[in-house]
């Protein structure tokens, strides 16, 4: 099964309109993989000027949203202004959102859902705590993750799953390609066993936590690896030989 590859980039509260023109002119130069599928995640103030100066290959994400339309949320945008703005993708359920902001995995699931319902793409975060995994737990812990997702989403086809191991995030730690292989693997397996052997085969389960230029390409090789969620490495202009690691 070939699914096309995607690779997104998470700014998180990165940038400045000087650091966005920087950012914008090395994903203009390229070159990009054109069988590449290329989001970038930016702060939610920076959408819309974002949206009308990134190339027509790279598409814009927002990095959260709330679970209605609208309200008395102060603070919090909607997956409707998020389209109002020209934007079609939302990373939703990053391990920050969870661990620094405490989002459960019910409310992320009640998030998922209604952007998706809104007409939103949606990268959805999963992955275990350093301390999860040296317990023998990864597996447990990205399954009930991934189960209440698929205790809400009827239609996968406009999610892309994100397997980010805390503990690799911002590290320099980055998963073995074998390590996070086999997560994916698993990962497949479960979605086979409980949810269908279409989506099993079709959804994108991408890998983030300190993804470089350097490791790349080792990882892409993986079977079950059909790209990444890039955070730091995102804001320089080794994201383009991330983009292209496959090349
Ligand atoms: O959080 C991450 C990964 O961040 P780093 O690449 O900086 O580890 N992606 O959403």
């Amino acid at each position: 099964m070939s699914r096309k590859f995607f690779v997104g980039g998470n700014w998180k509260m990165n940038g400045d309109k000087a650091q966005i023109e920087q950012i914008v002119q090395f994903l203009k130069t390229g070159p990009l993989d054109p069988a590449v599928e290329v989001v970038v995640g930016v702060p939610a103030v920076y959408l819309e000027h974002v949206k009308n100066i990134l190339p027509s290959n790279v598409k814009v994400s927002a990095q959260n949203s709330y679970k209605v339309p609208k309200g008395a949320f102060t603070g919090e945008i909607s997956p409707a202004q998020i389209k109002d703005v020209g934007a079609d993708w939302v990373i939703l359920g990053h391990s920050e959102r969870r661990n620094v902001f405490g989002e459960n995995d019910v409310l992320i699931a009640e998030k998922t859902i209604h952007a998706l319902e809104t007409g939103l793409s949606v990268i959805a975060c999963i992955g275990e705590k350093l301390e999860e995994r040296e317990a023998g737990q990864t597996e447990a812990v990205v399954y009930q993750q991934t189960k209440a997702l698929a205790d809400k989403i009827t239609d996968w086809s406009n999610v892309v799953l994100a397997y980010e191991p805390v503990w690799a995030i911002g590290t320099g730690k980055t998963a073995t390609p074998q390590q996070a292989q086999e997560v994916h693997k698993q990962l497949r397996e479960w979605l086979k066993a409980n949810v269908s052997e279409k989506v099993a085969q079709t959804l994108r389960i991408i890998y983030g936590g300190s993804v470089t230029a350097a490791n790349c390409k080792e990882l892409a090789k993986e079977p079950d690896i059909d790209g990444f969620l890039v955070g730091g490495a995102s804001l320089k202009p080794e994201f383009v030989e991330i983009v292209n690691a496959r090349q």
